[in-house]
């Protein structure tokens, strides 16, 4: 199965492309969401969080009050750290169920949109990666209107990741999502031809279909050299 990642910056618009992505009939894993499930009431990712920063990041009705935790971990790196490193292996397991779903499925191209892809160390794990990039400004801009939050807000959010640029050098195909919505879509029509190419012999190695072969041929020989 061949795992694409696609990342780039807060409000960069790896949704975006992830919905025309979706639209063309392409499967992904939407990392926001896992993480999302894993801070729901009474999970695991919810007890730890809770146990860090207590219950006043709660709402009467006990779920996290996400723009509360948000305000906190977002203006003060050491507790945005305390954040990561305790909904890390909740998210990890959250990934893993989805892309297992998947690959029992038999699904032969899955992206992974994960926002701190490079941050949290697991770019080795898909390929090739996507960086969904703007400038800047546009960057900015983009953010305050669609989270209707000041400019030391939007700041404090985008500083609290790896430089976009950095993440662009990183990239193995770039969308630059500088300009219109229909532009977009044109370089998402050409990449979806990309991340569909054939499958190289280690993807059908770690197919399904791979893996169940391995399994049988390992069975044959083991039994014959028994006999
Ligand atoms: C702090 C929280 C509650 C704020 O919730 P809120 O609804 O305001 O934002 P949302 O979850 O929609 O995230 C929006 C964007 O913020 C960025 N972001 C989220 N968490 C982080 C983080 N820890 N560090 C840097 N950027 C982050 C991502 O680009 C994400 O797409 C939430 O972001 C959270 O639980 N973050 C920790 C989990 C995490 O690392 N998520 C990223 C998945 S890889
Ligand atoms: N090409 C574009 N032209 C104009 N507006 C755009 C374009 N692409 C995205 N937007 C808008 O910019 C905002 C951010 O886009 P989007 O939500 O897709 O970013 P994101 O990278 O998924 O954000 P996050 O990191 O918060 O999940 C949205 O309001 C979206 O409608």
């Amino acid at each position: 199965m061949r795992m694409v990642g696609l990342t780039g910056g807060i409000a960069s618009g790896k949704s975006t492309v992830s919905r025309q992505l979706q639209a063309q009939g392409i499967p992904v894993i939407d990392a926001d969401k896992v993480a999302q499930a894993a801070l729901r009431k009474n999970t695991w990712g919810w007890r730890r969080v809770v146990a860090i920063f207590g219950n006043g990041i709660l709402q009467e009705n006990g779920e996290v009050d996400r723009a509360k935790l948000g305000e906190i971990v977002f203006s003060d790196a050491a507790k945005r750290k305390q954040l990561n490193r305790a909904m890390e292996p909740c998210i990890m397991l959250g990934l893993f169920y989805e892309i297992l779903k998947h690959w029992i499925l038999g699904t032969s191209v899955v992206v992974l949109d994960v926002p701190l892809l490079f941050e949290a160390k697991i770019d080795w794990l898909t390929r090739p990666i996507i960086v969904v990039w703007v400038d800047d400004l546009t960057q900015e801009t983009r953010l305050m209107a669609r989270d209707n939050s000041s400019k030391e807000q939007a700041r404090n959010r985008i500083t609290s990741q790896l430089p976009l640029d950095v993440k662009r050098a990183r990239a193995d195909i770039v969308i630059d999502n500088s300009d219109s919505l229909e532009q977009t879509k044109v370089l998402v029509n050409e990449l979806k031809k990309t991340i569909t190419a054939p499958p190289s012999w280690k993807e059908l190695l770690f197919s399904r279909f791979g893996v169940a072969a391995m399994v049988i041929g390992v069975i044959t020989i083991t039994v014959t050299r028994l006999q």
